[in-house]
């Protein structure tokens, strides 16, 4: 199944900066462990926003939020998550 996920990064300004850094360094491996995978093939900065566009390609509901509450920047974001279907005007969809 595929999703399109908005993910909007808000991290409290008074939070150590040696956490904050540790922390992004963690998403940014464990992303990048899951894109590997192919679970999650996409993912684009929304321009002038510390926010991202990203597609997910995975088996369930259940799988997905697995992943989405893993991530280490899960506390300070707000996610919204948009399931996606084939469109039949779509060619590539045969
Ligand atoms: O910076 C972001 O948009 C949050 C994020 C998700 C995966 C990642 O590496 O950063």
């Amino acid at each position: 199944m595929l999703f399109h996920v908005r993910m909007d990064v808000e991290i409290p300004h008074d939070l150590d900066p040696d956490i904050r850094a540790e922390t992004v360094a963690r998403e940014k491996a464990y992303s990048q462990e899951l894109q590997r995978s192919g679970k999650w093939p996409h993912i684009w900065r929304i321009v002038g926003e510390y926010s991202n566009f990203s597609i997910f390609d995975v088996a369930d509901n259940d799988e997905l939020h697995a992943i989405l509450s893993g991530l280490p920047l899960f506390p300070y974001m707000n996610i919204k998550v948009t399931p996606l279907a084939t469109h039949p005007s779509d060619i590539a969809a045969g």
